[in-house]
């Protein structure tokens, strides 16, 4: 069901109570009451439920779950549900899609949902024959594959293409590597590809001569990429003392650095990744494979590098990419199971893996140019620091009625240390 939410810009949604942001949010995505229930402590995931998800459960561990306002995605209207312990990146996010909503947004599109599953084939006697030999018998191979999983076959998956090729230097010798292609529709599809390099392995070892060693779906999905660009108005760039121009420009230098240094790109790519993990991990998602995959392939050309570019376009207006590889799904893993995974995705409104897939590059990008912007010119530590207080403020031991007044303190006074904090209570109970 597609969302229903109006400009979601409109409310000052930071200034309501917890409650009356989960009446709004079902207002506006035109949810049933109680469809998000799920956010609460009350409706979320429960230890019985816990229990059968993972090995050796002794509790739950609660992350806050934050909503980013004001994404246009191709024209659509999302509310964003982030799973994230680090402040300031919900209001980033948010406030950055706010100076994208003037030119429409985000503009987004990913590929099909293909994985790649790898086999390790070892021992063959001429590597080279071989791969030819396994190319020869491709279309059988894939006819065999396809018949593993009829409900994907059903649902238009299943085995697209077998790429093969010889590793010539490694430090065992030479080998072949076999990369089966297959779509898994609405899966992140790890089970599904594990599955078929498992059944088709032994057939692989009988036109080869042989042995298949490692058979297993590889995180460097760069077959499945999601991509997302936006465009900021120049005239919506200006900031304090600093120019539209300044702002353009810093954001870009910024960003060059990125592209020219591993050291400062390693950093870069943390802030794209905070939106990026911070939905993949509300939706229940992998966010270790989604790690795995945008690190490979930040470093595919050998050197590591920026995920996303930054320029200006030809009215001097900033525009920026991000394209990374997105293995997300709606059905498999924990996405299912976890009932605060599934309030999520149905506020997100999102029908198809690759719809997930968008949002969440739409996210990194936005995530990216928050921390840019605020690089390029008042540095990180005033925005992200006056959010970062009121965690200051309960690590120091403050009492709920406290925090805020804390935390506003600590601002004001410019020293967001917990020492300082902890005097400051100190004076307070004395009083
Ligand atoms: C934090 C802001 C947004 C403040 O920015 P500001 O200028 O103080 O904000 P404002 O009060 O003018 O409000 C502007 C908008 O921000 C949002 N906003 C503002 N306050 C809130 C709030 N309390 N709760 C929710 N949303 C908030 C909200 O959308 C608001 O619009 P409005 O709704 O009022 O029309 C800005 O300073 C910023 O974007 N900073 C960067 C944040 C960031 O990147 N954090 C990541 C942590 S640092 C890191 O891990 C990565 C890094 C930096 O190393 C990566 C790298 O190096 O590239
Ligand atoms: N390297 C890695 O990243 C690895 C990750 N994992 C884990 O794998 C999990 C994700 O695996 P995944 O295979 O997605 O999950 P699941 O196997 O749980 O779910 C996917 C299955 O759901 C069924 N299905 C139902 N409807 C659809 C649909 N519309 N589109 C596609 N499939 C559908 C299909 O199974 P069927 O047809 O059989 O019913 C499909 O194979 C994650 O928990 C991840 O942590 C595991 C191993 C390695």
């Amino acid at each position: 069901m597609p969302s229903k939410a109006r400009n979601s810009g409109a409310v000052k949604f930071y200034n309501l109570s917890v409650e009356e942001r989960l009446r709004v949010l079902a207002d506006e995505s035109g949810l049933q009451e109680g469809a998000l229930q799920a956010f609460t402590a009350q409706g979320g995931l429960n230890v019985e439920q816990a229990d059968h998800m993972i090995e050796n459960v002794a509790g739950l561990h609660a992350l806050p779950l934050g909503i980013a306002r004001n994404f246009i995605v191709n024209g659509r209207e999302v509310l964003v549900p982030m799973a994230i312990e680090e402040p300031s990146v919900v209001a980033g996010a948010s406030f950055m899609a706010k100076l994208a909503r003037p030119a429409g947004g985000f503009f987004t599109h990913a590929d099909p949902p293909h994985m790649i599953g790898q086999m390790q084939i070892l021992d063959t006697v001429h590597p080279q024959e071989a791969r030819l030999r396994l190319l020869e018998q491709k279309e059988r191979l894939l006819d065999d594959v396809r018949e593993i999983d009829p409900l994907l076959k059903k649902l238009g998956g299943g085995p697209r293409d077998l790429q093969v090729r010889v590793i010539e230097d490694s430090p065992i010798g030479p080998f072949l590597v076999a990369h089966l292609i297959y779509d898994v529709r609405d899966a992140m599809g790890a089970n599904a590809v594990n599955t078929a390099v498992e059944r088709i392995a032994p057939a692989v070892e009988a036109i080869t001569g042989g042995r298949v060693l490692l058979r297993i779906l590889s995180n460097l999905a760069d077959q499945r990429l999601a991509r997302a660009r936006c465009t900021i108005r120049l005239a919506d760039l200006g900031f304090d003392a600093f120019t539209p121009e300044e702002v353009r420009d810093g954001i870009i230098a910024a960003w060059a650095f990125a592209a020219a240094d591993p050291y400062r790109a390693a950093t870069h790519n943390k802030g794209i990744m905070n939106g990026v993990d911070a939905v993949v991990l509300a939706t229940g998602n992998d966010w270790r494979a989604v790690e795995a995959g945008g690190h490979a392939y930040a470093a595919r050309a050998g050197r590591y590098t920026s995920l996303s570019t930054w320029g200006k376009d030809a009215e001097g207006n900033l525009i920026g990419t991000l394209e990374m590889p997105m293995a997300v799904g709606l059905v498999g893993g924990a996405t299912k199971v976890h009932p605060t995974a599934q309030a999520a995705l149905k506020l997100m409104g999102v029908q198809t893996a690759a719809e997930l897939a968008q949002i969440i590059a739409a996210v990194g990008l936005a995530q990216n140019l928050a921390a840019l912007r605020a690089l390029a010119t008042e540095g990180i530590q005033r925005g992200h620091m006056s959010l970062h207080a009121r965690q200051v403020a309960i690590a120091a031991g403050a009492p709920a009625e406290l925090v805020e007044k804390l935390a506003q303190q600590l601002v004001q006074e410019k020293t967001v240390r917990i020492d300082r904090a902890e005097e400051i209570l100190r004076a307070w109970q004395n009083q």
